[in-house]
């Protein structure tokens, strides 16, 4: 991207562009278009192939199958389901993929260009210590854009007079930082994962012994020392809440110019909800209004610095573009961080959402919003429609009627009947100002009015997500930029704990939408927005499912793995190479992604490691089930800003940090230790059975997963350091696997019995037997007898004259035979050993009553039988026709010969 300074600070005067000159250039990003087609060709014909394969085999064989084979299958097919259509839908991101080029040297002089509001927001001064938030706030302040055009607004959620304090002293400091920056012509980047970040990163780059170095220094000092002292407090109020507090700082008794700097904390009552980050952003789109009125707004989390100050001028080509600016909401940059170490283990580079999925998004009506590094629209955010003004919609409407939507704020209202700044007042804000911008920052200002609709919305804990989408849903549109130079820095996680509570937000948040009356899939179809966006709208939305997918494919398969039922095509069989052509394609498209996008081996295979098991999975999988049945209100639970050297060295070593995370740690471990008993179990059992060739495919898959989560093993076993697991999650882990695994044998048996005595299973009564077993059972009303269409229970029934009473249907009319099955049996201990004959003995009873042909087929699992009975030549002394007992279960090596050859084939009584 074209980059630098047109004009020296200060001309207003610059030259217009040259007519034809574009501000901005885009284009399909070529080859992935074409080879992203192409793969999904092929990918989907192997997919629909393994699919075939698996219902086919499936609704043809189940009936031949124990039933916890063909549980297993359904659940398989389930699972392949579920994957294919979220990769079905996920394809829209690799339809168009986009990439554009700024050429802010183009802009208008800085007389022409239009005022920006920065909004920062902070919410707790513990996780988000406050030399951190100052840093971005004084980046912030040091964007390349004139300074009288600048006002920065810092939300302080936590509501802390410490924030404030530091707050002041940073504007003290960037009256000296300022110039500094102009003259050094920053921005230049810090080093890659340094522990320091923001100015301080620059600075360490530039001199450590200049004189904005020492007030650094010293600033921090201040800072650092106030917080440790506790004075001022880091909170404020008791625990009932707080009132509103607006502060304007402005440069008069600084000799440097500044951009201005407001300090706003909204009121906070306990009571009332204050709809986290979405209504503190909400609050300064209000109070801006009064004080600078902008028409674009940045907004910025209190730890993503402006890391290329040039950002706000490419920003500016594009809402200064005629030919895109009347439909365009906002231009969004890629969230990056400074704090990721090489080898980036928890993937908090987020490589496929900003590199991939933006860019596929963008080539269709633009990028979602992503929380932070964007520049928005103030009319969007309004409500106006596309290509009108707020100003003009609202001219047609009563002050009443403007009032129920944007609340009873006379001063507010006006702001909007004005329209927007070009420019900014110099003065400092009158004090009637100041007190209607504390009216505007109270809690109750909301109530009665449309703020549910307008600026960010509420009801989520991922407002970006949802406002982008309603955004787009009324016709706006956005684009992305990715600039060489990243435009905003941010902190990225260190620890898997903090992983777990971003990833667990961002779950309930998309699931949210996902199964809403919103739903992109239906809502949003029918909205102004394209079919292509609203499926990656849907993609996005319906990613945590995958979590489920992936939980029943690292349990099943080594479970059955354990069991010796076999889920995958053998080896030699033809169909397995579409199952391996499936995933190995997969792994090879993500591979080829990383590759092109300047990523090496390392980081596909963190990749694969994070996004087929470790760590977040498991945990999101939980949150669907608890979020699908409504058992869960999540909050913004705020990530830790916090680093840790520690943390960033075990990073290096490929070493996951599982401090804090606690019970959360369960799944993933029991996972875990589930896929190596069935590595080390089905290793014994296919060598036992020699069945490699059925096996190989879950052995492969049990392989691979265990591969992935050899981290979480050595975390149990190995490590000593303080990342390691807990010793009472190891504990519980191994408990609860082990108690896993005894049910599921449990459940084996019990659907495999159930399977073939009949369903439902004959469970009833004590371990005695049925209660007061005098006389038969038939005559006590414990057995239930059974036709196709007909239940019966016992008692009168069992007159056999009254058999037609009960079927009336075949009275007279006996053309099918009738099927009677038993279903209750004397259950004891001692008839159990001789269950099959007890059995027969119970039919010949029951039968004998009922229909009592002359003769009878004894079926133990269903084969056929035939009629040689009525061979005049043979029947008169014939009792009975046996057939062999065939085995459909043995293996090639039939080690125990259970094949039964010798008596069946051999010295069968053939004479007999
Ligand atoms: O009640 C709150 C809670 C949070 N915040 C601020 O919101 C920002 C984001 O919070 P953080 O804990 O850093 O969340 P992340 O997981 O890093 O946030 C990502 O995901 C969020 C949605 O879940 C988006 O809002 C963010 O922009 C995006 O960076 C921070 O500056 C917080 O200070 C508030 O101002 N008020
Ligand atoms: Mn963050």
């Amino acid at each position: 991207m074209a980059g630098g300074r047109g004009d020296e600070e200060g001309d207003g005067n610059r030259q217009l562009p040259a007519r034809h000159a574009p501000l901005h250039a885009g284009r399909v990003q070529q080859p992935r278009a074409a080879i992203n087609r192409l793969l999904m060709l092929v990918h989907s014909a192997a997919l629909l192939s393994l699919l075939y394969y698996r219902a086919t085999h499936l609704l043809l064989h189940r009936s031949k199958w124990p039933a916890a084979a063909a549980l297993a299958w359904a659940l398989m097919l389930a699972a392949e389901l579920l994957g294919s259509f979220l990769w079905a839908i996920s394809q829209a991101f690799r339809w168009r993929p986009y990439a554009r080029d700024a050429f802010p040297e183009r802009l208008p002089g800085d007389g022409h260009l239009p005022p920006i509001d920065v909004f920062l927001c902070t919410a707790d001064p513990v996780t988000e210590p406050a030399v951190g938030v100052m840093n971005t706030m004084v980046a912030a302040m040091c964007l390349d854009y004139p300074v009288e055009k600048l006002s920065v607004y810092l939300s302080d959620d936590g509501g802390s007079p410490l924030t404030l304090f530091a707050a002041r002293e940073a504007y003290r400091f960037a009256a000296a930082w300022l110039p500094f920056c102009k003259k050094h012509k920053l921005p230049v980047r810090p080093r890659r994962h340094t522990s320091l970040h923001g100015v301080v990163g620059l600075l360490a780059m530039i001199t450590s012994s200049s004189r904005a170095a020492l007030l650094y220094e010293d600033f921090k000092r201040r800072v650092t020392t106030a917080a440790m002292e506790g004075s001022p407090p880091a909170r404020r109020g008791g625990d009932d809440g707080y009132p509103a507090e607006v502060v304007v700082l402005q440069d008069q008794e600084l000799n440097t110019r500044l951009p201005r700097l407001v300090y706003v904390s909204r009121e906070k009552k306990k009571t009332i909800p204050h709809h986290f980050k979405a209504g503190a952003l909400n609050m300064l789109l209000r109070v801006s209004s009064l004080i600078s009125n902008a028409p674009y707004i940045l907004a910025l989390d209190c730890d993503m610095y402006p890391n290329n100050t040039m950002s706000a001028r490419q920003a500016m080509c594009f809402h200064l573009d005629p030919r895109v600016s009347p439909l365009l909401a906002f231009v969004q940059f890629p969230q990056q961080f400074h704090s990721i170490p090489k080898n980036d283990i928890y993937c908090a580079e987020l490589r496929e959402p900003f590199r991939i999925l933006w860019c596929g998004c963008d080539g269709l009506r633009g990028p979602f919003l992503s929380g932070t590094g964007f520049y928005i629209k103030r009319e969007a955010l309004y409500g106006a429609t596309p290509g009108s003004t707020i100003k003009e919609e609202l001219q047609s409407k009563e002050l009443f009627q403007c009032k129920q939507y944007f609340g009873q704020s006379n001063e507010f209202v006006s702001s909007l009947l004005s329209g927007l700044q070009s420019s900014i007042p110099n003065q400092n804000p009158p004090s009637r100002i100041l007190q209607e911008a504390t009216l505007l920052a109270s809690c109750a200002y909301e109530n009665d009015t449309r703020w549910v609709q307008i600026g960010f919305l509420y009801g989520t804990v991922a407002e970006d997500f949802y406002t982008g989408y309603h955004l787009h849903g009324r016709g706006w549109r956005s684009a992305y930029v990715y600039p060489p130079v990243p435009a905003f820095l941010g902190t990225a996680p260190t620890r898997v704990h903090e992983t777990l509570i971003q990833n667990k937000r961002w779950a309930s948040g998309l699931l949210g939408l996902a199964f809403s009356r919103f739903c992109p899939l239906t809502y949003g179809m029918l909205s102004k927005n394209s079919v292509l966006q609203c499926l990656c709208y849907a993609s996005l939305a319906f990613k945590p499912l995958e979590s489920l997918v992936i939980l029943c494919y690292t349990t099943i398969p080594p479970l059955c793995l354990l069991k010796g039922i076999p889920l995958f095509p053998q080896a030699t069989d033809r169909w397995f190479l579409v199952f391996a052509s499936v995933y190995a394609s997969s792994l090879c498209h993500l591979l080829w992604e990383n590759i092109s996008n300047g990523g090496s081996l390392r980081t596909w295979w963190n990749e694969c490691r994070f996004s087929h098991g470790l760590p977040s999975r498991n945990r999101k999988a939980n949150r669907v089930f608890l979020k699908l049945v409504g058992a869960v209100d999540v909050n913004f639970d705020v990530t830790s800003k916090l680093t840790d050297e520690e943390q960033i060295q075990n990073c290096e070593k490929g070493m996951y940090d599982f401090r804090g995370s606690g019970y959360m740690l369960l799944p993933l471990a029991i996972v875990t230790l589930i896929n190596l008993t069935a590595l080390l179990g089905g290793m014994t059992r296919i060598i036992r059975q020699s069945s490699y060739n059925e096996m190989f495919g879950q052995f492969s898959l049990s392989f691979y997963v265990t591969l992935i989560t050899y981290p979480v093993i050595e975390a149990m076993s190995i490590r000593k350091d303080e990342g390691r697991f807990p010793t009472s999650i190891t504990l519980w882990s191994a408990f609860l696997t082990m108690m896993l695994l005894l049910l599921y044998e449990e459940f084996e048996r019990g659907v495999t019995t159930a399977a073939m005595e009949g369903s439902p299973p004959a469970r009833r009564g004590g371990d005695d037997g049925p209660r007061g077993s005098s006389g038969p059972p038939w005559s006590r009303g414990e057995h239930k007898i059974t036709t196709p269409g007909l239940r019966l229970t016992g008692k009168e029934e069992d007159d056999p004259t009254s058999f037609q009473s009960w079927c009336p249907q075949c009275a007279g009319t006996y053309v099918l035979p009738t099927l009677f099955i038993n279903l209750s049996l004397i259950k004891s201990f001692i008839v159990d050993k001789v269950y099959g004959m007890s059995t027969f003995l119970n039919m010949q009873r029951v039968s004998s009553l009922i229909s009592n042909a002359p003769y009878m087929c004894w079926i133990v699992i269903c084969t056929q039988t035939t009629q040689c009975h009525l061979d005049p030549r043979v029947s008169p002394f014939l009792a009975f026709v046996q057939f062999p007992q065939h085995f459909h279960n043995i293996p090639k090596n039939d080690i125990y010969c259970a094949e039964h050859r010798e008596p069946f084939r051999v010295s069968s009584m053939t004479g007999f």
